[in-house]
């Protein structure tokens, strides 16, 4: 079945309402609108509001000054010159909006595609642009009028054209900043196509820059408009343009001053109101963007460290055969001065099937890029150099873009730590959770709208209608994370993959989404893969963990066998650290020194410079991950030394 949903409109009128409300701040703003309002009416109505043929003479009636029945007085050949600015203003005003569309067209494609897609695609526009301003404006003018005739519309496409590149700067900026925010990340996770994307998300949190840029550059066409007119190109005599008239009051401007002022003030404050009007644009988006940093901050600053919570029974270590996914011998690297550096190396872990794994280890130890190399999503110049990542037996490091965009959403999803910066803060929750559920199954309007509610209330949203009407921001840390986790669960994936998906969220709620993350994974046999600093996350969600250390897997074991006899000391160092585990009385103990950035890891043992058991052979050569039980395994030369006392509090 096919079908088109409409567009929900809700997004885009509360924009208009904030910028129409916004110019009431802006007394000015709210002038120079309304004033090219009037133009533009004067322009489309003059047939009607016009008094006279505007190239009707009347040599009786020369340079008069404005008088009862020539309201803004004659010319030389005594014709009215209210109605010779009226159907002038559609001459001048066509040139400009030709202009500006043309700036639009070109621009805006080129400065998307190069900000969204970076690589070569951003090369290659950074040359055209290079190309285009190097072209000297004014004379490529000219030489276009010469060979087109007196044809206007040509010229000041052609400024359209040369104003491009100023237009694509601006949008590529703006673009590679929208793109790195995560709900533009979370929208490509959930399988919509880039150029979904770039329309409906990208487009939309970009507008004000365009619309400011387009408003300061119709003054610049304007006043090149006038300027051709002025030197004799476009509409020719008898017809009027706003800048032929001016040609024709300065051969008069000794006798009859006044003859200058109609067309010289119109076009001076026309181009004064397109100035202001990018000024109060910029103004109001400004603001709206310092709302959205609040509220990101907000969320941010209600952040709250998650507590520990009781350990579960954990099940066999699966073999590897059956696993959904297989990653073996990953490395990940980055360009460096010294070539290239490992950001993650020689990786080998595997989620079977329903099953809830864990990948735990201190701020930057490759978790996250981990995760992303799953989901296809690392970013540039960050790339796969080493292994593969078998997900049902397909390898996703030789997928191109489209087939890893068909795999992400629907075999594969993402929640991350920041609910609310995943959602797209123009955008209604319904709308948003609608975008992804047609993009993964077909249906009427009414079928996919009540699909969405349904997944709400399956996230134990309340109120879910009312939640569906809610933009981002209305919502709080939790019920973002419940839409987000519906939004991933949108196309019935087969795998999640959840980075840090509590860590943004106060105790209690971090119980509520683990607890809704326990029952999803359970009623539909998806694979989790739960990334973590926190072990009691771990504990309490996952069967299986994998302990990361400066881009390795130390260690893996099924989690009651890594608590109870971790066999890696990085593990029971970090195992010391919590809280919970240390004596009453005692002061907590510590691991000494940072994890190693990717290029400086050390020889041999990653973990050496800072295990207090390490001997001289740990430094020597790289150290394999052995199996010390059964499913347990370790990096680790001395795996029976290890007890969770290694480290003291002595050790900071
Ligand atoms: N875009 C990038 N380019 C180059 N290096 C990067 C990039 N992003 C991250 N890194 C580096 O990769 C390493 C691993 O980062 P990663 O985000 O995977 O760590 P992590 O264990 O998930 O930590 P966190 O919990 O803080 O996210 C870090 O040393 C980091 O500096």
């Amino acid at each position: 079945m096919t079908y088109s949903l409409t567009p929900d409109t809700n997004s885009a009128r509360p924009q208009r309402v904030r910028f129409l409300r916004s110019l009431r701040r802006h007394p000015l703003g709210a002038l120079a609108l309304g004033l090219l309002l009037l133009l533009a009416a004067g322009a489309i109505l003059a047939d009607l509001l016009a008094p006279y043929d505007p190239t009707a003479t009347d040599l009786g009636n020369s340079l008069s000054g404005p008088t009862g029945s020539h309201l803004l007085g004659t010319d030389a050949l005594g014709r009215d010159l209210l109605s010779r600015l009226l159907f002038g203003a559609r001459v001048s005003l066509t040139g400009t909006a030709q202009a500006v569309a043309t700036v639009i067209a070109v621009g805006v494609p080129i400065g998307l595609l190069a900000g969204y897609l970076g690589g070569w695609v951003d090369r290659v526009a950074g040359g055209i642009i290079d190309v285009l301003l190097a072209v000297p404006g004014i004379v490529m003018l000219l030489v276009i009028v010469a060979i087109f005739g007196n044809n206007e519309s040509v010229a000041m496409i052609a400024l359209g054209v040369l104003g491009a590149p100023g237009m694509a700067r601006v949008v590529r900026g703006s673009t590679i900043a929208v793109r790195n925010e995560l709900y533009i990340k979370a929208a490509r996770v959930s399988g919509l196509t880039t150029r979904h994307v770039l329309v409906n998300h990208v487009l939309p949190r970009v507008s004000g820059p365009i619309v400011v840029r387009a408003s300061l550059f119709a003054g610049v066409a304007l006043l090149v408009e006038t300027g051709l007119g002025f030197l004799g190109f476009g509409a020719q005599p008898p017809d009027p343009s706003w800048g032929n008239m001016v040609a024709d009051a300065s051969q008069f401007v000794a006798i009859a001053p006044w003859m200058l002022v109609p067309s010289g003030a119109t076009i001076a404050l026309s181009i004064l109101s397109f100035g202001l009007l990018g000024d109060a644009i910029r103004d109001s988006t400004a603001g709206r963007a310092r709302g959205a940093d609040r509220v990101r901050r907000k969320v941010a600053g209600d952040a709250k460290e998650p507590a520990a919570t009781p350990a579960q029974p954990a099940t066999e270590t699966p073999d590897d055969s059956d696993a959904l996914l297989r990653v073996r011998g990953l490395t990940v690297s980055v360009p460096a001065a010294t070539g290239q550096a490992d950001i993650i190396s020689d990786v080998t872990l595997e989620i079977r099937a329903g099953e809830t794994v864990g990948l735990v280890g201190e701020s930057g130890c490759g978790k996250s890029m981990t995760g992303r190399a799953i989901l296809g999503l690392l970013p540039q110049p960050v790339a796969v150099t080493g292994g593969r990542i078998l997900f049902d037996g397909q390898d996703i490091t030789k997928l191109g873009p489209r087939q890893l965009q068909r795999l992400r959403g629907a075999q594969i999803a993402l929640i991350s730590q920041e609910p609310v910066a995943s959602l797209d803060p123009v955008f209604t929750v319904g709308h948003q959770l609608k975008e992804v559920l047609l993009r993964h199954q077909p249906g009427s309007r009414r079928e996919i709208a009540r699909a969405a509610v349904a997944l709400l209330r399956d996230v134990n949203l309340r109120e879910p209608e009312r939640v569906m009407r809610s933009y981002p921001h209305q919502l709080s840390g939790g019920m973002a994370q419940r839409v987000a986790i519906a939004m991933a669960l949108a196309g019935r994936p087969r795998l999640l993959v959840a980075d840090e998906p509590t860590t943004a969220l106060d105790v209690t709620v971090q119980a509520e989404i683990l607890g809704l993350l326990r029952r999803l994974q359970r009623q539909t046999g998806m694979a989790v893969l739960i990334i973590s600093h926190d072990w009691g996350v771990i504990a309490d969600v996952c069967e299986r963990a994998y302990v990361m250390y400066a881009g390795q897997v130390v260690e893996q074991a099924p989690v009651l066998d890594l608590f109870d006899g971790p066999r890696h000391p990085y593990s029971a160092g970090l195992l010391g650290c919590m809280p919970g585990r240390a004596a009453r009385g005692d002061l907590l103990p510590a691991i000494g020194g940072r994890v190693p950035q990717p290029g400086s890891w050390p020889t041999g043992c990653h973990f050496s410079p800072r295990c207090p058991i390490a001997r001289d052979d740990c430094t020597r050569d790289p150290v394999a991950l052995n199996e010390t039980a059964a499913g347990h395994a370790s990096r680790c030369l001395y795996p029976l030394l290890v007890d969770e006392k290694v480290f003291s509090h002595d050790a900071r």
